[in-house]
């Protein structure tokens, strides 16, 4: 006899695409069919967006899902998984999911596939089109320098190259990436994160005068210096990238001994750097060595290791608990919150084979 169908509260806790996300990615990778409901309900324009139908339709397409409720602004998905997940080469693109197009984030279209592909027997490619550096979501600069190193360290082997970059609200960004499959994800300890031994900064624009570039790269040098880092610490990058529209945007990426951090602005102004670099600061004091946006990402994978996870969190976000519930829906994991101490532990009830 097959599965019983998993039904699941798409409004829970944050209520945002992520349930959404997380709840396919596991149904695809475990087999479970799942039932979605009252997804994005609280939200201004709810059900589907482009971003999240392109992310079940690639969902679908990696392990053959039967699906039902696949249309924009649908507040309900039917999703049943085929047998296994194939790997191969697959191309996504978020624009064609909407008439007129999308910039919706291709990062998150990523997450939904990687770990099911990363496991998967076999390698695979995956090239995906929209919205590369956008409001909301992970800057693919970020899934570069943060998401991936993590992954890395859990045993992930992925590369990613990052062909044209897609800002708001035309998109067109274009990544292609590689994933080794067959992969058996160790759990992780960052408890610490040992020593700053690098500030990165990335100051990048396109279709722009440069002067913008290097405004940005340079108010974010002397911000800095002013908050006592010393400049060999610094790496600036000025990037005029190629795009099919304008857009800028600053990225800081805090690289410690055992673990990477990172804040991004997509402001118009002066602001811009202002708003990262304070960011970076306040986690820079905070002594955690895991940020917010890594708290929620990162459970995703260590449900599925072998062995348990344990990290302290910059903040505990409503993502993050949101996230725990849908994997613990999914009885792959125990996940503790400890709220005085910001740590989280996940302990995988080993369940994906
Ligand atoms: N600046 C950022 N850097 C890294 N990750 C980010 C950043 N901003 C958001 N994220 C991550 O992007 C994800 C967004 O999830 P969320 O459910 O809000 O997405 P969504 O599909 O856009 O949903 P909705 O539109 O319903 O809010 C979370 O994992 C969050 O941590």
């Amino acid at each position: 006899m097959g599965k019983r169908l998993l039904q699941i509260d798409g409004s829970y806790g944050e209520g945002g695409g992520q349930v959404l996300r997380t709840a396919l990615s596991l149904a695809t990778i475990t087999g479970q069919p799942i039932r979605l409901f009252n997804i994005r309900t609280g939200r201004k324009k709810p059900g589907l967006a482009a971003q999240h139908l392109t992310a079940v339709r690639a969902a679908a397409s990696i392990c053959g899902a039967s699906v039902s409720g696949d249309v924009l602004g649908s507040v309900s998905v039917e999703f049943r998984p085929g047998s296994r997940v194939i790997p191969g080469a697959y191309s996504f693109d978020v624009g064609e999911s909407r008439a007129g197009g999308s910039a919706g984030a291709v990062s998150l279209v990523l997450q939904t596939v990687l770990l099911p592909l990363a496991i998967a027997e076999g390698n695979s490619s995956v090239k995906i089109i929209g919205g590369t550096h956008v409001p909301f979501s992970p800057p693919v600069s970020y899934i570069e320098y943060v998401y991936i190193p993590a992954l890395r360290n859990m045993g992930v082997d992925v590369t990613l190259d990052l062909q044209a970059w897609g800002w708001n609200p035309k998109g067109g960004g274009v990544i292609e990436v590689q994933i080794s499959g067959n992969g058996n994800l160790r759990g992780q300890k960052l408890l610490q994160r040992g020593e700053l031994e690098k500030i990165r900064v990335i100051a990048a624009a396109s279709k722009l005068p440069n002067e913008i570039i290097t405004g940005m790269s340079n108010a974010a040098s002397s911000l800095l210096s002013g908050y006592g880092f010393e400049k060999s610490l610094v790496d600036l990058k000025e990037i005029a990238c190629s795009s099919p529209a304008s857009g800028r945007g600053m990225f800081i990426f805090a690289e410690y001994s055992h673990s990477t951090a990172g804040f991004s602005s997509l402001a118009q102004g002066a602001k811009v750097a202002k708003e990262v670099c304070a960011e970076m600061m306040e986690f820079h004091n905070s002594g955690s060595p895991v940020d917010e946006h890594l708290g929620d990402q990162l459970l995703l994978p260590a449900c599925l290791a072998t062995e348990e996870t344990e990290y302290i969190v910059s903040k505990i976000t409503l993502h993050l608990m949101t996230n725990a519930w849908v994997v613990e829906t999914f009885g792959l994991a125990k996940v503790t919150i400890d709220e005085a101490s910001k740590k989280v532990s996940i302990i995988p009830r080993g369940t994906h084979s």
